[in-house]
């Protein structure tokens, strides 16, 4: 499969290593000033890790030209109806994730069954944390809303908040900025008697990554727009 890498920062040359090693090439090395419909053709597949103000942009050039995209940027969760539209409007195809890994993948399911288990027991308060590296633009990230999203469906809390507080129906994210954390998330139930914690650690990008790649390889012919459940069929 020809790939054309939109973003090569950390994620697009991670994405670069483990694409070429499951036997794919890569056709752009695409950066902030290149001309970018220009040189995404010929591609099977773009592959689009950039900033969250250069995502939206950055879709409403590649959706319609036609050509299946996947994308990992985070922080545009506020347009996803407009990118659902014109995803529609242009027969296009796309895969986005707020994380591209199994294993929190794995996690946002345990996370769900956790907070049904969680409805019955009032008494526990519900908070996250997410920890990443000093360079991250946004904040809660994109991982921490999804988290939010599926405890909510089941708890009823319709807000979260950044920070260590509790209030009232809304959810305390605590997003924290350290040297080199690849990104840690967890979800605390808790009262004054004990605690009960579920965490997912990432040790490396690879995680990230490889299932970008996956994701490119599944949604080669198809069309619509579609998340990481269904490609891993959860
Ligand atoms: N969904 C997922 O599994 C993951 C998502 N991310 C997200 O991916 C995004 C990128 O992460 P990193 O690679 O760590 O960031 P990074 O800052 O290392 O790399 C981003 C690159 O994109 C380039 N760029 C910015 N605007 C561009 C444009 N219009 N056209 C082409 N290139 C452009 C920048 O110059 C930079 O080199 C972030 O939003 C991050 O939150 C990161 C890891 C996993
Ligand atoms: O910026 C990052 O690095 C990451 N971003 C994603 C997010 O915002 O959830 C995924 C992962 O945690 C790494």
């Amino acid at each position: 499969m020809k790939i054309a890498l939109l973003g090569y920062g950390k994620m697009g040359k991670t994405i670069e290593r483990i694409a070429v090693e499951r036997g794919h090439s890569i056709t752009a090395r695409i950066g902030r000033q290149d001309d970018t419909v220009e040189n995404i053709k010929g591609a099977d597949v773009v592959i689009e890790f950039t900033s969250p103000e250069s995502v939206l942009d950055n879709l409403f050039k590649v959706i319609p030209a036609g050509i299946p995209i996947v994308c990992g940027t985070t922080g545009w969760n506020e347009y996803l109806t407009e990118i659902e539209e014109l995803v529609k409007k242009s027969q296009g195809s796309m895969v986005h994730a707020s994380n591209f890994s199994l294993g929190v993948n794995l996690f946002f399911e345990l996370n769900k069954k956790l907070a049904q288990m969680m409805q019955s027991f009032p008494e526990y308060e519900v908070s996250m944390q997410e920890i990443h590296h000093t360079e991250k633009k946004d904040a809660p990230s994109g991982t921490a809303i999804t988290l939010f999203e599926g405890i909510s469906e089941k708890l009823g809390k319709e807000k979260w908040h950044l920070g260590t507080q509790s209030e009232e129906d809304s959810i305390a994210i605590d997003a924290v900025r350290e040297e080199d954390v690849k990104g840690t998330h967890s979800v605390a139930y808790k009262n004054d008697i004990d605690s009960i914690e579920i965490i997912h650690k990432a040790n490396t990008r690879d995680g990230f990554a490889l299932g970008s790649v996956i994701a490119a390889e599944w949604i080669v012919n198809k069309k619509g727009i579609f998340t990481m459940k269904d490609v891993l069929g959860l």
